[in-house]
């Protein structure tokens, strides 16, 4: 995306950011019609569908969900026929890797690509918000981050591309990563069914009920989070104190999400070229408001000026 202006609503311009990684990621041939979708309305229309309740209304937006469900799942058909027509099977992934397989349908392929899409689509894009939002409000947080990612840019060449081994250096912005995911609560709760009756210390949990963990409710408890109203990143110092089961932002068990790690890589690069090259500040007053999924209500919008590099 480029930073081209002074004002910008990080929200819209993340989710771009995002569905272009996660697409990359997932097979490069995806992107272009990944964005296509994005910048037609088509992923803002499937996303929002199913968290809502239908309405006789004509603009009900499960009307538009459908149709948009549809659209994007004939692109990605596309996508696919190209892909088997020419000969890119020597490429190593995700798209290849799914058409490798005969266990699933064409149907259930599409239908997999179209899931992960959706998953770090709205997801990512709000971490990346939450970060730049908290940052804009901690100069000490936001000045550590800063110094970390300008040692490792003096170690590069100007243009030089970010590697792994760069990312592994990023200690400090992965707790102020993890501290963003705790206070901002992207995910709330997962839902779950009691597949047999379960015994909880003196709760029973009748087989066939739906049971609704709310992560939020742990990730802001003070017993286990001290100081847990506060954005305090530097509380994730020291060894795996990132994976715990007091801190699940991206569920567990089987259910796992499987973005996790690309979806902490892609807010560690945009953090690293943000706080390099630019300053910003919140454009008037928004906040992360939860009704009941997370959002910003006016997308965060952001001043931003580039730094010069003589300065
Ligand atoms: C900050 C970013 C993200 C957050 C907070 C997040 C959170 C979660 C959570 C909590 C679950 C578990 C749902 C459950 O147990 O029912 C999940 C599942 C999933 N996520 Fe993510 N996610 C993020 C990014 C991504 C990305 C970038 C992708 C893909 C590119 C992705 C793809 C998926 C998929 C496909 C599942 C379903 C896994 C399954 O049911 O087996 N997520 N995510």
């Amino acid at each position: 995306m480029a930073w081209q202006g002074r004002q910008h609503h990080l929200l819209r311009g993340g989710k771009k950011v995002c569905i272009q990684c996660d697409s990359e990621a997932g097979a490069g041939a995806v992107t272009r019609g990944a964005c296509h979708c994005h910048d037609t309305g088509g992923l803002p229309h499937l996303h929002e569908g199913p968290h809502l309740f239908p309405s006789p209304h004509p603009r009900d937006p499960i009307r538009q969900s459908c149709p948009a469900r549809e659209r994007i799942s004939s692109t990605v058909k596309g996508i696919i026929e190209e892909r088997r027509k020419a000969d890119c099977c020597k490429k190593d992934d995700f798209l290849n890797v799914l058409l490798s397989t005969d266990e699933l349908s064409d149907e259930e392929k599409v239908s997999f690509v179209l899931d992960s899409l959706l998953g770090g689509y709205e997801t990512t894009s709000l971490m990346i918000s939450m970060v730049v939002y908290f940052l804009g409000q901690s100069a000490q947080d936001l000045d550590l981050v800063k110094r970390e990612h300008q040692g490792i840019r003096s170690t590069k060449a100007k243009e030089e591309c970010l590697s792994s081994e760069d990312y592994k250096k990023m200690e400090y912005t992965q707790h102020v990563i993890n501290e963003a995911l705790r206070c901002g609560n992207i995910v709330k709760f997962v839902h779950r069914k009691a597949l047999k009756d379960v015994r909880y210390k003196e709760y029973l949990i009748p087989s066939g009920w739906k049971v609704l963990p709310v992560f939020s409710a742990v990730h802001l408890n003070p017993s286990l989070h001290g100081n847990a109203q506060q954005f305090q990143p530097c509380r994730w110092e020291g060894p795996s104190q990132g994976t715990s089961k007091k801190f699940t932002p991206f569920g567990g068990g089987t259910r796992l999400c499987p973005g996790s790690e690309l979806a902490k890589v892609e807010a560690a690069f945009f953090l690293h070229h943000l706080v390099l090259n630019f300053r910003w500040k919140i454009d008037g007053d928004d906040i992360p408001m939860a009704y009941p999924y997370v959002e910003f209500p006016r997308g965060l919008p952001i001043e931003i000026e580039p730094i010069c590099s003589e300065s």
